[in-house]
């Protein structure tokens, strides 16, 4: 059995790359031959430098992939992120520090490139707070029984001059991407997506290898003609013994980028005759779903979790990016085991613009950067992470001065899964 010491880690050539996704698939516990169409398609996300490998002797054991992302910061602004995916150490080689490594190389890259964020969605709540990542989004599934929703399902079109209508695959990729750049844009939490992404969506590069069906397309506008919502979604063919339907709708993905599109989409997703349930997909925890309805108990929280982690390269960088409604300053005191940016920062904030750089003031507050990346995009408490110990009030009544600053009233939503 080799030693941890004996295993080298770094970026894999162009040659390495097929025996990286047997790598790959095996940690993700997916059949290790991957087909030459799929590691075709994969490579298109390859950027050299920035897929590592760890090898014992000739072969793969361990992968680590990032590439550069734009996450949305509050109010709008996008920072520079180093998106993190394909995380695996193989079975047989897993806790002797592969990880750490990797993840180490790929922060101190990340970091001497000058990206204010890193980011990924974690597979198990327990493996990235020991790099400085905190959940900073939280995803929301809904479960509709449309039945008891209390709208008016004898039509589908909206009551708003506004159209619905299906379209297909090569619809949804020219209209798609403007219409998610309008959402991300406006959306704190959300990311840049690549033309593959709309390509895997729609069939055109196949992944991972599952036979590919096509699901249902369906397009909203606005009463002067405006594309301002699409969706996609699947249905399953299920009957009662009573001959009674109880098919299910499954968003896949929902864009609305104004109310009237929300709303009729969630409509007429509501209003498809045979379906009785409608599973809303991965949604903000503040999506107008429930409300939509005149009964929102008939949308029941069927998932609710942790979504995207963001690790805070660039402290600076990252919360003047953001816009702040209240007024006031504070000074953080980071914990970094990570050493990548620990020390007392001074935020002085308002609704005109932000300042934030190093002090050697006394901290009003002492916090992991992990806790402060669960709260510069708005979505945690700091008085709630100090009830839980995690921040230590230096002052009295500094927990609220931090929460007055960085809280929202709109919670951050990462609509992708990367
Ligand atoms: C962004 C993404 O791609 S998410 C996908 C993550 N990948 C997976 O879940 C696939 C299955 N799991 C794996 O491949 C591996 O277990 C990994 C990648 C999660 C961890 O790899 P390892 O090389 O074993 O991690 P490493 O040895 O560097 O562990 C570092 C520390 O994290 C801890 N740790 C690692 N994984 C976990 C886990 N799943 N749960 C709890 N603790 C963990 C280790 O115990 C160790 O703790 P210590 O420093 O206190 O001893």
């Amino acid at each position: 059995m080799s030693r941890r010491t004996e295993i080298d880690v770094r970026p894999v050539t162009d040659d390495e790359f097929p025996d990286w996704n047997r790598a790959l698939n095996t940690g993700f516990l997916q059949p290790p031959a991957v087909a030459e169409e799929q590691v075709e398609a994969r490579r298109r996300q390859f950027v050299p430098g920035r897929s590592l490998g760890a090898y014992d002797g000739d072969r793969c054991v361990a992968t680590f992939r990032s590439f550069d992302q734009e996450l949305t910061a509050v109010g709008g602004r996008p920072v520079q992120a180093d998106a993190i995916s394909n995380v695996t150490v193989t079975a047989t080689h897993r806790r002797r520090g592969l990880l750490t490594r990797m993840m180490a190389q790929d922060l101190a890259a990340a970091k001497e490139r000058g990206d204010v964020v890193a980011t990924l969605i974690a597979a198990e709540y327990p493996i990235y707070g020991r790099y400085g990542f905190g959940p900073a989004t939280t995803m929301t599934e809904w479960t509709v029984d449309v039945p008891r929703a209390g709208l008016d399902r004898r039509w589908a079109a909206p009551e708003d001059g506004g159209r619905i209508d299906l379209v297909d695959g090569e619809d949804v990729r020219k209209l798609g991407p403007e219409l998610h750049e309008r959402l991300r844009r406006a959306q704190p939490g959300a990311v840049s997506r690549t033309e593959l992404w709309w390509q895997s969506r729609t069939g055109v590069v196949n992944m991972n290898g599952t036979p590919w069906t096509e699901p249902y397309y369906v397009l909203y506008r606005s009463a002067d003609g405006g594309v301002e919502g699409l969706a996609s979604y699947r249905t399953d063919d299920h009957w009662g013994d009573a001959k009674q339907p109880l098919n299910t709708a499954t968003v896949e993905w929902l864009i609305g980028v104004t109310p009237a599109a929300e709303r009729a989409l969630w409509h007429y997703l509501c209003s498809i005759d045979w379906v009785q349930t409608v599973k809303s997909g991965w949604r903000s925890p503040d999506d107008l779903l429930p409300l939509l309805l005149p009964d929102p108990r008939a949308a029941r929280i069927t998932t609710q979790a942790d979504w995207l982690w963001v690790r805070i390269l660039d402290v600076a960088a990252a919360l003047e990016a953001r816009t702040y409604d209240g007024q006031g300053a504070v000074v953080l005191e980071l914990v970094d085991r990570g050493g990548l940016t620990g020390g007392r920062w001074r935020l002085e904030a308002g609704p005109d613009g932000a300042s934030c750089a190093p002090t050697t003031e006394s901290a009003h507050v002492v916090l992991d950067v992990g806790d402060l990346a669960a709260l510069w995009l708005g979505d945690e408490s700091a008085v709630r992470l100090a009830a839980l110990g995690r921040v230590r009030e230096e002052r009295a009544g500094a927990a609220r001065v931090v929460d007055a600053l960085l809280r929202t009233s709109g919670r951050p939503w990462c609509p992708d899964m990367f």
